[in-house]
């Protein structure tokens, strides 16, 4: 039950945005297999749910969250129903640009549907192309070596062993690397799964004793293409079988190509002789994207979408958001769908508006340098005067609240803090939090001084 134009966008916007908000195993196992459909003039949206126990555990968790994000990207009210997936409805779920693996929804949790269909059995996702991939220094090398795979499976870097962060690319690498042997030798048998998948697969042969279908089905391919290994930790059986798999398929030439979120010696929980195969072809890092490559892959997927971004809003998007390229695209996609909505040009205005909730999450990255400084400013001493040996109330009163602000407002731990604060011991900072908290609830003035503060330092 697929939407498009505008209602795609707004139903995308809302998937993007819980993919931030929410831990990667709730929006796999929850959000990533519904679909929508919005009516033209927006104001309803009919999200899909596949059986009933899910659509109680939405309606509970996620109902009122999507109709107050819709609200609020559209900026109108947006009744949201839920409703379950007609049977025949094409498996459209989550867009594919958040969509970390692959088109059909995973079974995380034991909840879901059997994920083995035979519409989609090499479970390649043909939008991730090499073509589609934008190259720069950070994934230069894992692309190189990709490529080289796609070419010639079974000869140099096998098997191939990629890691990095999340939403780095690994996984559109991985597709790319099957859709294009696929492209110049369309009889290989090839096969993406998620690690997640594949422990699933070895307990339902488990379960049903059909071992033989597994091992015909995993040792004849000629490409395996695996993802997020690191779930493989702690699961003996499937460590087991996968072993196995491996051991056949090298023996037989077909080449593997692997990722995870660290390099082989680095996962725990695996036996030593995987990881020791895992590191045996070519291991190689995707780094999170630079400046330039973030403004590039900006622009090259609003083309996607038909939009144009100029160059000086990429850069604006690309130099506040860092982390990775999931989020990168989350940012387009909020912009592409305020620009839609609103009927304006991409301009910086535009993308500073669309993006004010992620800006000012930024923005509320406090550091403890910026506390020492406000709260010297307000109470009228030195900033040195933080960090110094002098206990006159005047300035212990102030240095206390700045390590109280420290404490609330920052990530640091006791003793980070007191290291910050002329090298104190962390019993002095926990006895200046527990002072001013308590206090705090006593008296209005400081309660106000606080607030002021804090709204300061919020921005
Ligand atoms: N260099 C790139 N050029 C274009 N798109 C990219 C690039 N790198 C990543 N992407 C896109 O970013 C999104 C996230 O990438 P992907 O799912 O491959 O990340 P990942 O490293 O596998 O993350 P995870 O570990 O969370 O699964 C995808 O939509 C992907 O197409």
């Amino acid at each position: 039950m697929p939407t498009d134009g505008a209602g795609d966008s707004l139903w995308q916007a809302c998937v993007d945005q819980l993919a931030q908000e929410l831990s990667e195993q709730q929006f796999n196992t929850w959000i990533k297999p519904l679909t929508a459909q919005v009516t033209d003039d927006l104001s309803r949206m009919t999200v899909f749910v596949a059986n009933r126990f899910k659509l109680d555990w939405i309606r509970a968790q996620y109902a009122s969250k999507i109709s107050a994000m819709a609200e609020k990207i559209y900026g109108q009210s947006v009744h949201v129903e839920l409703a379950l997936a007609p049977r025949e409805a094409p498996v459209r779920s989550a867009p594919v640009a958040v969509m970390a693996e692959t088109d059909v929804p995973r079974d995380v949790a034991g909840l879901g549907e059997d994920a083995a269909s035979a519409a989609f059995k090499n479970r390649l996702n043909s939008g991730l192309t090499f073509d589609t991939l934008v190259e720069g220094t950070a994934n230069r090398m894992a692309r190189a070596a990709a490529m080289h795979v796609s070419g010639m499976p079974g000869h140099l870097y096998n098997p191939l062993f990629i890691y990095g962060g999340v939403g780095l690319g690994k996984t559109h690498l991985m597709h790319a690397v099957g859709n294009r042997l696929l492209a110049d030798r369309p009889d290989s048998k090839v096969l993406y799964i998620h690690a997640e998948q594949f422990v699933s697969d070895v307990v339902k042969a488990y379960q049903r004793k059909t071992f033989d279908e597994f091992k015909e089905r995993y040792h004849s391919l000629d490409l395996l293409l695996i993802d997020d290994v690191q779930f493989f930790a702690n699961k003996d059986r499937t460590q087991e079988e996968f072993f196995n798999a491996f051991e056949a398929l090298l023996a037989k030439k077909s080449h593997i190509v692997m990722t995870s979120d660290t390099y082989p010696k680095g996962l725990a929980d695996i036996h030593e002789r995987l990881v020791s195969r895992f590191d045996s072809g070519l291991t190689v890092a995707i780094e999170p994207p630079e400046l330039e490559m973030r403004v590039a892959i900006l622009i090259n997927k609003a083309r996607a979408e038909s939009a144009e971004m100029p160059e000086e809003v990429a850069f604006f998007v690309a130099k506040n958001v860092r982390s990775n390229v999931r989020e990168l695209e989350g940012a387009l996609r909020k912009i592409l769908a305020y620009s839609r909505f609103n009927q304006k040009e991409i301009s910086i205005a535009l993308a500073r508006e669309a993006l004010r909730d992620l800006l000012s999450i930024q923005n509320r990255q406090i550091s403890v340098e910026n506390i020492q400084k406000t709260v010297a400013d307000y109470y009228k001493i030195k900033v040195a005067d933080m960090y110094s040996k002098k206990r006159p109330a005047s300035i212990a009163r102030p240095r206390q609240i700045a390590m109280y602000l420290a404490k609330e407002l920052t990530q640091k731990s006791l003793p980070e803090i007191g290291e910050l604060f002329g090298g104190r011991d962390h019993t002095t900072v926990l006895h200046a939090v527990r002072k001013i908290s308590g206090e705090r609830q006593q008296l209005t003035e400081l309660n106000q001084q606080l607030h002021v503060l804090e709204q300061t330092l919020k921005g």
